[in-house]
């Protein structure tokens, strides 16, 4: 039998891939490159969508290459990508009108701040599973109509399209033909109602946006279109697969049935439980989100979003110079036994779940004139640990289920002292697994499923590998102490910003 190959578009907030797999899901073969990160004022975060575009079919071109391939032996193509962010483009030419605004960006705060006077959360929250926050896409799109000359009337014209990043790239793809998402990336809009499956009148009228710069929304296993560009050989691959990152990642870890979670540790880190059918209503501070649509069926999750964990290494990397690259992280931490009372709030663009504290800032905190380097850059790999057991202390209290382990994906997965400590610190085993792309791997997945490279999930959970198991070795005195600092430290930080 012919082996049959999948596209994988991982687009994510530092960085674009492209990955090949075959159909027993091995790697063929990847290519990658950072993008550039804007940051115009405290606290906004921007990219430019026309460099995601042409990174993004760069790097595709680049892995078709490297694979010894040509576009047309590619059966199908999964996108996968950073969620919420939002771009808004003119229809007839292509061009953005802005730029791209990232999820973690905070300019839209004083418009959630208007919400939270009116009372809506409830509402929100019971129709769209979300909170009140700029992390979502709708105030976004709500900033660019009111700022940016002529948005509004534009849009009011027809004009105008708005997307996700899965959106626009599948805009792209089909040489501008195709203005759809799928239900798990509509679900993070603030716009979607996630019971009835259809973009929210009462929203749409209350965040004053046309209903016809939205996309159409399908399940995210569905042939949404075919490629049409010069770049590809005109060839018409078919695009069949559309999940937001964290929930490819979710469907990549195999995480099919209720109770199973996972997280992925990027720029941010992500914990989600798949819920099944039930839109479950949290009290703690956790999001109620689609997992996927598959076979006229809809999966649902909680989630907890934690906004800087990589982020915070980059950070040491890019702004502090205190390493060379991300894995340096671990050389360093490895140096002193513990952090020794230093504590890192990586709060840059305020705090996620469960504090869903926008005016939080970044801290430092418990310096001595023996602290180091080394001391920092543990904190700073800690940090990341501790916000991941805020979250799942959350998820137990909500769901009343205790985790028995963790599977675990994601660039920062790769730290041993991380994940380490984070098993020390949750108390709870940490299965990393073999592919830890898994985000392009369950977007893959996604779109092999639509066009029967695989009949269904039974095929697909037979191919989760373990790499590595960490099994808890502190004692629970010293979680109790160290969590306690932890905190101390987030009190400090929260509110900061007036
Ligand atoms: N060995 C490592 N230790 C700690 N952090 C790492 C390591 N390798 C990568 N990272 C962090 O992980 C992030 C990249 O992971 P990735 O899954 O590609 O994220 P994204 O999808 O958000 O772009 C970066 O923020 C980087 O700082
Ligand atoms: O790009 P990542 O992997 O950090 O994921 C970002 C999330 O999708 C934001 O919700």
């Amino acid at each position: 039998m012919q082996n049959k190959y999948i596209l994988a578009i991982d687009q994510g907030t530092t960085s674009s891939r492209a990955i090949i797999f075959d159909q027993q899901s091995n790697i063929i073969a990847i290519a990658q490159k950072e993008i550039p990160q804007i940051f115009p004022r405290p606290g906004w975060v921007e990219q430019d969508a026309e460099i995601i575009w042409s990174t993004q079919i760069g790097i595709v071109v680049e892995a078709i290459l490297k694979a010894g391939l040509t576009a047309e032996d590619i059966s199908a193509i999964g996108i996968t990508n950073q969620r919420e962010t939002t771009v808004i483009w003119d229809k007839n030419t292509g061009k953005p009108v802005y730029n791209a605004i990232v999820w973690q960006s905070r300019q839209t705060e004083s418009i959630c701040e208007e919400l939270r006077q009116k009372k809506l959360a409830d509402t929100i929250k019971h129709k769209t599973g979300l909170v009140i926050d700029p992390y979502f896409s709708a105030t976004k799109i709500k900033w660019i109509l009111d700022n940016i000359p002529h948005a509004r009337s534009r849009a009011e014209n027809g004009d105008l399209l708005f997307g996700t990043i899965d959106t626009w790239l599948i805009w792209n793809l089909t040489g501008g033909k195709v203005h759809v998402t799928d239900y798990s990336n509509a679900s993070r809009t603030l716009l979607y109602n996630i019971r009835t499956l259809a973009w929210d009148e009462e929203l749409l009228k209350e965040f004053n946006i046309p209903r016809s710069i939205l996309p159409k929304v399908y399940p995210s296993s569905h042939i949404y279109g075919y490629t049409s560009l010069p770049a590809l050989s005109n060839a018409k691959i078919p695009i069949s697969g559309a999940a937001g990152d964290q929930q490819a990642a979710m469907f990549g870890q195999a995480c099919f049935k209720p109770a199973m979670a996972k997280n992925t540790y990027g720029t941010g880190c992500f914990l989600l439980m798949n819920t099944g059918s039930e839109v479950y209503h949290s009290k703690c501070g956790l999001l109620t989100t689609i997992a996927w649509g598959l076979n006229g069926k809809v999966t649902y999750a909680l989630e907890g979003s934690v906004f800087s964990a990589g982020a915070a290494i980059q950070w040491l990397r890019d702004s502090m110079h205190l390493i060379d690259s991300a894995s340096d992280s671990a050389y360093f931490a490895k140096k002193v036994k513990n952090s020794e009372g230093v504590y890192m709030v990586p709060a840059f663009v305020g705090l996620g779940a469960p504090y869903w504290n926008s005016k939080a800032r970044g801290a430092i905190l418990g310096l001595t004139r023996g602290s180091t380097n080394a001391h920092i850059i543990r904190a700073t790999l800690e940090s990341i640990a501790y916000q991941t057991k805020d979250i799942l202390n959350a998820m137990e209290q909500d769901s009343g289920m205790k985790l028995k382990s963790l599977n675990v994906d994601g660039g920062a997965s790769a730290n041993d002292i991380l994940m380490q400590f984070q098993a020390d610190i949750l108390g709870v085993p940490i299965d990393r697994t073999k592919i830890i792309e898994t985000t392009a791997l369950g977007s893959a997945y996604l779109a092999g499923l639509a066009v029967g490279i695989w009949n269904n999930t039974d095929d697909l959970e037979s191919k989760w590998l373990l790499d590595r198991r960490f099994t808890p070795q502190m004692d629970q005195e010293i979680v109790e102490k160290y969590c306690a600092g932890w905190h101390k430290a987030v009190k400090r930080s929260l509110d900061w910003e007036d």
